[in-house]
């Protein structure tokens, strides 16, 4: 039930003002508009698109951000801050912050050189938070069939799962996140046989044993901060940094893998279905109507 026109005649220009901040924000920032990108789907896989992830520690919340998958981790809290104020200022008291994320996130994977799309928009924002929630996020360490189970559950399928995966077309990692496949993979004593010998050894290089667990490090290699079908011909090559990513591509017999080589042959046909995908991401248990309310700020419920 939500509409590409639900705010035609309250805050037609809402699109531009969002994509506005995000462009600004891009010019010194490279990174921001996969962190933007990310934010989405943190948010929609808890709870739905209430816009939770955004709130903070409060006497009745308990925030998302604390959360192992956030922690130290999701970003870009200060820009959707700068969109709701500007948003606020055009149309005071009409958009939601779970709406903020939907466009965000378009705007972001278009300006990073993804497609675009339409945005359904009408989400409302919840007044609660799910810690636990936000700790059962898809892990990087989760086998495919967790995966699997983790998006069916919320109504999405093997196509959303690999078109979304490719959103690790941009962004960054730690090391924390994969250095398990580097050295002592799964206790055996020895690397993720999937992992490219060369990338091995670069990402050896980035996370030493005992180093600094947060040193950053490019999902995608090839083209870190360009949108494009480079994470699927990675994977064609073993070049996977996740063991999430990998396990797409490298799990025998799995549905996932004629996806990825379709993805990787056809950068029409991901951003066909990144798009599609997206939009049935931002679908996940919307509050609409008169549920849940418009905050004024993100970061809190309305009267706390
Ligand atoms: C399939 C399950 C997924 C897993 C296990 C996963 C896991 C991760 C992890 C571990 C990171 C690195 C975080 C850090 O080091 O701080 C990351 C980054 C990222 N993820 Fe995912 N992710 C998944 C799906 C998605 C989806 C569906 C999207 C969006 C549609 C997405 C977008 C991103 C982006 C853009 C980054 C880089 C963020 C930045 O640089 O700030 N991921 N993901
Ligand atoms: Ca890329």
């Amino acid at each position: 039930q939500l509409s590409s026109t639900f705010y035609g005649s309250t805050c037609s220009n809402v699109s531009s003002i969002v994509r506005n901040i995000v462009q600004q924000a891009q010019s010194s920032d490279a990174r921001i508009v996969a962190s933007l990108t990310r934010l989405h789907f943190h948010d929609c896989f808890v709870n739905g698109c209430d816009g939770s992830v955004l709130l903070d520690d409060s006497s009745s919340i308990q925030s998302e951000k604390n959360a192992v998958p956030n922690n130290n981790s999701a970003r870009g809290f200060d820009v959707i801050d700068n969109i709701k104020t500007a948003v606020e200022n055009a149309c005071p008291g009409v958009v939601s912050c779970a709406d903020i994320l939907a466009l965000a996130a378009e705007a972001s994977v278009n300006l990073g050189g993804g497609p675009s799309w339409t945005v359904l928009l009408g989400r409302r924002d919840g007044t609660t938070a799910s810690l636990s929630g936000a700790n059962n996020l898809p892990s990087p360490r989760d086998s495919l069939s967790n995966l699997q189970k983790k998006f069916s559950d919320l109504g999405l399928d093997d196509t959303d799962l690999v078109a979304l995966s490719g959103a690790h077309t941009f962004g960054r990692a730690k090391c924390s996140f994969f250095s398990d496949r580097l050295n002592n993979f799964n206790g055996n004593g020895s690397p993720d046989p999937s992992l490219n010998s060369t990338y091995l050894a670069t990402l050896q290089q980035s996370c030493p044993q005992g180093g600094n667990g947060d040193t950053l490090n490019n999902l995608d290699p090839s083209s870190p901060d360009t949108f494009d079908k480079n994470y699927y011909t990675n994977l064609q090559s073993n070049q996977g940094l996740l063991q999430s990513d990998q396990e797409l591509f490298s799990t025998s017999g799995a549905s996932t893998v004629s996806i990825v080589n379709s993805f990787a042959s056809s950068q029409t046909t991901f951003f066909q279905s990144f798009a599609s995908s997206m939009i049935n991401m931002g679908n996940i248990s919307p509050l609409t109507g008169t549920s849940g309310e418009i905050r004024s700020n993100c970061r809190k419920v309305n009267g706390s």
